[in-house]
């Protein structure tokens, strides 16, 4: 008896010396191939600074004043003359061949570097993109038409395969695995004449509104640092709003567009999931291990800007063609919807200042009154709306976003190297599922009832999955039932609980991304832009601020010093209804900079 025992214990203490040897190899892998790849972006951001030094100061300085309509131009341009309406073209730069492809490339390498010295936004340079330029002004050159997007430098989420570099999501395991392909977001942009020119970082993962890693480090707020441009398109948010990228793609499965474009103070659109294509979104070193396989909670790429006006002009030059059916097949050849878009179309629109699961800090339900105001004073009708049943609803976007009780993405995130703030906050995972349930009883005898919906949110079997699927497809058919019953064409509400909060806040408060992910659960067209600022009185109004659980108490405490920070409002409605979202979205972003009400301050 006495041999057995010994034998068994001597066989666990072997296996567990084993486990521990194989871990340290594999830190020191790991660790060895961060250490090139930080060589490697030293390497590319000197070679960044070497072409962006090839165009005169004084020339550079030029091109970077223009915005987004001087640089590429092709808009209509309506303006309102009593009842004269005149529509005529501006030719732009681009276009006209005052600017080259080069130097509009070259410019912007120049402006995100400085804008990556100020944020850490940027993870790595395309370098192909400066060939890719000059040989664009080569078809000008000679002769050929030039495609809508001649020339224009675009920045592209580290997430999003371009050929020939990296997507590692922050996982240092995915180091020196480039893609072989273009994703078809990218794959359309250069069709248009686009470039890619830069990619950006991300959060561990991409299950996070913070943006940071062990590869490329964390990722500042221009406005403010010490806080997240928020996640997981966070680089994109930060590089476009320090003025380092005009246009930039970013994905959203939660609201990884839109959280971003709120705490940086920019616009983004996440279309709904028949407009663009996410076709090998997995595909590469990933593969079906980390990402996909939560087919009812849908994530989509679409487009930050400093305002939505560029994000529309994108997303019509896409939907113009027969693009997006071409590069995927899945996807229906839906156009561009003019009349949807229309110039002064108004809209009945439901608001509402809290979803009954999250209340937001004061600022962000101000910038909705506001935005209320403004849409009404154009003309739109607003009508209070209150989105059903939110809290249990949040509980199966968990569910099943997570799927598998979460065993993917702890492997995932263990097998690597994660900051330890990712391992503390997701070691709930860790803990089996049968106890989190149990301890949810706990909470709920503490008063803490939101606690307790996370506590139950994983999923233990497929009987629940498949339950859960079916409450997501019925609660769908509520929602649009409810919304056509009050004649709603769309929804305005928060775009997130808190303005930019300190880098760890949202690992701790990942129950705070609910006015956003609930839009991928319905699967409707959302997009973000600024309103407004915080404010001194949002600051005092936050000592009024609940604290009767431990994520508001979070929320007050993550909220606190924010004035001057920005504050956006979410618009959303059903699927293919996207330009009625962005032309409300431009009622209101071109109105608000001259509202007296507004405390948006003019870039
Ligand atoms: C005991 C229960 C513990 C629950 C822990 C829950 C952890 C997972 C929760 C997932 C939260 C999701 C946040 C989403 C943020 C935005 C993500 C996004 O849009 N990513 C883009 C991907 O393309």
């Amino acid at each position: 008896m006495l041999v057995v025992v010994g034998a068994i214990i001597l066989g666990l203490g072997a296996w567990f010396a084993y486990q521990r040897q194989q871990r340290a190899e594999r830190v020191a892998h790991l660790k060895g191939k961060i250490a090139q790849r930080k060589n490697e972006q030293a390497e590319l951001l000197e070679w960044a600074r070497a072409e962006a030094e090839k165009i005169p100061a004084q020339r550079r300085k030029e091109i970077g004043a223009m915005d987004f309509k001087q640089l590429l131009g092709k808009f209509n341009v309506i303006t309102r003359d009593s009842r004269l309406m005149l529509v005529f073209t501006l030719s732009a730069a681009l276009q006209s061949g005052d600017v080259t492809s080069l130097e509009a490339v070259t410019t912007y390498i120049g402006l995100s570097l400085a804008a990556h010295e100020k944020t850490n936004c940027v993870t790595m340079y395309i370098k192909e993109s400066v060939k890719h330029a000059r040989a664009l002004d080569g078809r000008r050159k000679s002769g050929e038409s030039l495609p809508p997007l001649f020339g224009l430098p675009v920045s592209i989420k580290e997430s999003i395969g371009v050929t020939g570099t990296d997507k590692t999501w922050g996982y240092a395991g995915s180091i020196h695995f480039p893609s072989t392909r273009d994703a078809p977001t990218v794959e359309m942009l250069k069709q248009l004449g686009a470039v890619p020119f830069v990619k950006t970082n991300v959060p561990l993962s991409l299950l996070s509104y913070t943006c940071g890693n062990e590869i490329y480090g964390w990722t500042e707020n221009p406005h403010k640092k010490g806080r997240t441009p928020g996640g997981s398109t966070g680089g994109e948010a930060a590089l476009i709003a320090a003025g380092g990228s005009l246009l930039g793609i970013g994905s959203d499965v939660g609201g990884s567009i839109r959280m971003p474009a709120h705490y940086a103070g920019i616009a983004g659109v996440k279309p709904s999931s028949m407009r663009l294509s996410l076709l090998r979104i997995d595909d590469g070193y990933h593969g079906p291990k980390r990402g996909g396989g939560y087919p009812l909670i849908e994530a989509n790429e679409g487009p930050m800007a400093a305002s939505m006006e560029t994000c529309a002009e994108i997303l019509k030059q896409f939907w113009d063609s027969s693009l997006v059916s071409d590069v995927d097949p899945y996807k229906p050849p839906v156009g561009w919807n003019a009349a949807q878009f229309e110039e002064g179309r108004k809209y009945r629109i439901g608001y509402y200042t809290t979803d009954g699961w999250f209340d937001p800090t004061p600022g962000c339900v101000r910038v909705v009154e506001e935005a209320r105001h403004i849409l009404q004073m154009q003309g739109h009708t607003l009508v209070p709306f209150s989105l059903p049943d939110v809290p249990e609803m949040i509980r199966v976007y968990v569910a099943t976003l997570t799927v598998d009780g979460g065993v993917s993405l702890m492997g995932s995130i263990e097998e690597d190297l994660p900051p330890a703030i990712f391992l503390s906050a997701l070691r709930p995972l860790r803990v089996p599922i049968l106890v989190q349930r149990s301890m949810a009883y706990v909470a709920s005898a503490l008063g803490y009832w939101r606690v307790a919906k996370f506590m139950r949110s994983m999923t233990k079997s497929s009987v629940e999955l498949r339950r859960d699927y079916a409450s997501i497809q019925l609660y769908r058919a509520r929602v649009v039932e409810e919304m056509r019953k009050a004649n709603i064409d769309m929804l305005l509400c928060p775009a997130q609980v808190m303005p930019a909060p300190p880098h760890e806040a949202p690992l701790h408060l990942s129950a705070g991304c609910s006015y956003t992910a609930i839009y991928n659960l319905l699967d409707f067209g959302a997009g973000v832009c600024r309103v407004g600022t915080w404010n001194a009185q949002d600051e005092a109004k936050l000592e009024c601020y609940p604290t009767s659980d431990p994520w508001y108490t979070m929320a007050k405490k993550f909220s606190k010093d924010s004035v001057g920070l920005p504050l956006g409002v979410q618009v959303a409605a059903p699927p293919f209804k996207e330009e009625a979202v962005m032309r409300v979205l431009i009622d209101l972003e071109r109105n608000v900079q001259h509202n007296p009400k507004s405390s948006f301050r003019q870039r």
